[in-house]
C-alpha cells in the first residue's frame, strides 16, 4: 500500500482528483468506482471544477457507486442517488446510461444484487475504486464480519455506522437499518483502489488498518492484499502514526 501524506482535507481532495483525472484523460472508457459520505465531497467539488474549467469531459466515463440505503426512495434527500446527483452528476457530463447505483427499492433485491455484479463484470471491472474508511473499518457498507469474498449484498448496518451517519438525518431513528452494498470481493477486483482518510476521528481506524492483522472483523484490512492501493491521508488522520 502506498501512503500519500497531505496537510488537510483540501489537499487530500485535490490529490485524489488528480488521480481520477489521470484515468479520465488516459483510459478510453474509464470505469470509476465512487463512494459517498463526507470524505469524497471535496473530490467531487474538484471534479466539477475541472469540468467547468473546460479542460475535461466525462462523456466517456462509466461509474459504479458502492452502496445505497434499502427502502429509501431515490429522491429522498438522504439517499445516495440524491447525494450523487447533487454533489457530482448534475454538474458534469457523464451520460445517465453510464451511471450505476444499487437500487435500494428494487422489488427483487437479490436479483438486483446479481444484476449489479454482472453489470460491473460486463464492463471489465472497475479501473479505480474510491473508498472512504468507516470508523469501524467498513468499506462501502461492508460491516465487520463481512466475508472477504462477498459480492453485492444486503447488509444490516452496524449501530456505529448508523450513529456516524445520523448527522445527515433528523434523528437516529430515521437512519435505515439496512443497505445494499457492493461486496468486498467486488472491491478487491478493482484494478486500483484509492482510500481517502481525513480527520482525527479516523486516526484509530487508520492505525488498525496499517498495523493490524488482516481479518474480517476489520474489513478494510483486506486492502493489504490488493496489489495497487493508494491511501491519501491528512495529518489529522495520521496523528496516531507520526
Ligand atoms: O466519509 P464518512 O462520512 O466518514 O463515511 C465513511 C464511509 O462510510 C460510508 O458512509 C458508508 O458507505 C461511506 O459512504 C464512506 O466512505
Amino acid at each position: 500500500m502506498k501512503i500519500i501524506k497531505v496537510k488537510d482535507y483540501q489537499e487530500m481532495s485535490r490529490a485524489a482528483c488528480e488521480m481520477i483525472l489521470e484515468k479520465v484523460k488516459n483510459i478510453k472508457q474509464p470505469v470509476l468506482g465512487l463512494a459517498t459520505g463526507s470524505t469524497p465531497e471535496g473530490l467531487y467539488r474538484c471534479m466539477v471544477q475541472a469540468y467547468k474549467g473546460g479542460k475535461y469531459s466525462f462523456q466517456h466515463v462509466i461509474t459504479f457507486n458502492l452502496d445505497e440505503y434499502l427502502n429509501l426512495d431515490q429522491h429522498h434527500p438522504n439517499s445516495y442517488h440524491f447525494y450523487m446527483r447533487k454533489k457530482l452528476f448534475d454538474h458534469v457530463d457523464i451520460p445517465k446510461k453510464n451511471i450505476h447505483i444499487p437500487n435500494g427499492v428494487a422489488e427483487d433485491i437479490v436479483k438486483e444484487c446479481r444484476r449489479y455484479d454482472e453489470r460491473i463484470k460486463s464492463v471489465g471491472n472497475i479501473d479505480i475504486q474510491v473508498l472512504g474508511l468507516g470508523i469501524n473499518g467498513h468499506i462501502g457498507f461492508n460491516e465487520p464480519g463481512t466475508s472477504f469474498t462477498s459480492t453485492t449484498h444486503v447488509v444490516h448496518l452496524d449501530e456505529i455506522t448508523r450513529k456516524a451517519n445520523s448527522k445527515y438525518f433528523h434523528n437516529i431513528q430515521d437512519v435505515p437499518y439496512k443497505a445494499i452494498t457492493m461486496g468486498i470481493g467486488n472491491i478487491m477486483e478493482s484494478k486500483e483502489i484509492l482510500l481517502l482518510v481525513s480527520g482525527k476521528k479516523k486516526a484509530l481506524a487508520l492505525v488498525k488498518l496499517i498495523n493490524g492483522e488482516v481479518c474480517e472483523q476489520f474489513p478494510a484490512s483486506i486492502l493489504k492484499r490488493h496489489k495497487n492501493v493508494t491511501i491519501i491521508a491528512d495529518y489529522d488522520a495520521l496523528t496516531e502514526l507520526i
